[in-house]
């Protein structure tokens, strides 16, 4: 019987009583995204051989990426052509950058190409891997607006605030009742002088325009949309993706003045938001003596609708650029707010 008895002390190494050893707790091994993409990446040989395995730019969060704006999607469909080294040097592993989390917002990391961000390139890249790749977080602001969910892209433009020779793009839409001018506006702004005295009913007209506002590059899309009755269908698709509207009547009509707030509001049904920036712009201003619209009352509708205000005249050419002007101001007021001041602490006051 005493031959069966296993040992009972068989230590080696002597345990204290305050020693984590002599706690015999069970081991919990969580395995997180992050570590199992950790573990992998540790396992392949560092041989020169190791093909270069294609990553997807929405790589390594872990998470489902959500990409629904259709600017996102732009982004993220582009393949990473960069090796796995260069990866890791921006990956959410390293210290320098910003791990996205699913608990803090709904975000998603989406590799950005640009060729005029400031960060380095590493020195082993590739010739063919010369483009440089930075990741950029995106963001989203979801909420209710009664029954309907909204998200906004919250992403403040970091690349190109950092690098003021960045271009941003901007999708700008052209509503108002018919016949305001809207289509004679746009043409004078994007090949001035144009002007024409003949009325063409527009469907849809898309035009481009470059312009450096504020100290930053701004490639415009605008687009002139068909002139709205007060019981056409709001066009659906001029409620997404847009970054700023350009709402438009003609001073000498009224029933164009009195559209201008049920497009505003269309609007907002359609991009699930309490606001967009917006710029009111009364055209005709030529036309003085046929006045039907006075200033101080296109005025206190814009206050209203928290949108910029002018009044133009695309046949004079006469604060055209300026309409658009005002409304890069207001994208930039809502897209990328200039950073905030560090106000004065009581230990800096007392300090001097
Ligand atoms: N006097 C004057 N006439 C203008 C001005 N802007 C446009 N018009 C005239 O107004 C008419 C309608 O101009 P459009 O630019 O086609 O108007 P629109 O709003 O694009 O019209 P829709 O395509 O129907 O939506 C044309 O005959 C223009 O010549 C302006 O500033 N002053």
């Amino acid at each position: 019987m005493s031959t069966n008895t296993p040992p009972t002390t068989s230590t080696t190494t002597p345990v204290t009583r305050n020693s984590p050893r002599s706690i015999n707790l069970p081991t919990l091994v969580v395995h997180s995204p992050v570590h199992r993409e950790h573990k992998r990446r540790n396992s392949e040989p560092a041989s020169p051989t190791t093909p270069k395995t294609p990553q997807h730019s929405t790589y390594f969060t872990g998470f489902p990426s959500y990409t629904p704006d259709p600017w996102n999607l732009r982004l993220a469909s582009r393949k990473s052509p960069l090796p796995q080294q260069q990866h890791l040097r921006s990956s959410p592993l390293s210290p320098h950058s910003r791990l996205a989390s699913p608990l803090s917002r709904t975000s998603s990391t989406t590799a950005v190409s640009s060729s005029h961000l400031p960060l380095p390139l590493s020195s082993d890249s590739d010739e063919e891997d010369s483009e440089t790749l930075i990741e950029e977080e995106i963001e989203y602001d979801t909420g209710f607006i009664g029954n309907s969910l909204y998200l906004r892209n919250t992403t403040t433009n970091t690349a190109s605030m950092s690098n003021p020779g960045a271009t941003m793009k901007r999708k700008v839409v052209i509503m108002g009742s018919p016949s305001v001018g809207k289509t004679s506006l746009t043409q004078q702004y994007v090949a001035p002088p144009t002007y024409n005295a003949s009325y063409y009913p527009t469907i849809e007209d898309t035009s481009h325009k470059t312009v450096t506002y504020n100290g930053v590059q701004y490639e415009c899309e605008i687009i002139d949309s068909a002139g709205l009755e007060e019981y056409s269908l709001f066009p659906g698709k001029y409620g997404i993706g847009v970054h700023g509207y350009i709402l438009v009547y003609a001073i000498t009509s009224r029933q164009s003045f009195d559209m201008v707030p049920i497009v505003h509001d269309k609007i907002l049904d359609y991009a699930g938001l309490e606001k967009v920036p917006c710029v009111l712009v009364g055209q005709k201003l030529d036309l003085q003596s046929e006045r039907a619209v006075s200033t101080a009352e296109g005025e206190a509708l814009a206050k209203k609708l928290n949108a910029g205000f002018i009044e133009s005249s695309a046949k004079d050419n006469k604060n055209v650029s300026k309409a658009f002007d005002v409304l890069l101001a207001e994208m930039q007021k809502e897209y990328n707010p200039a950073p905030e001041k560090k106000k004065a602490s009581w230990w800096s006051w007392g300090a001097k």
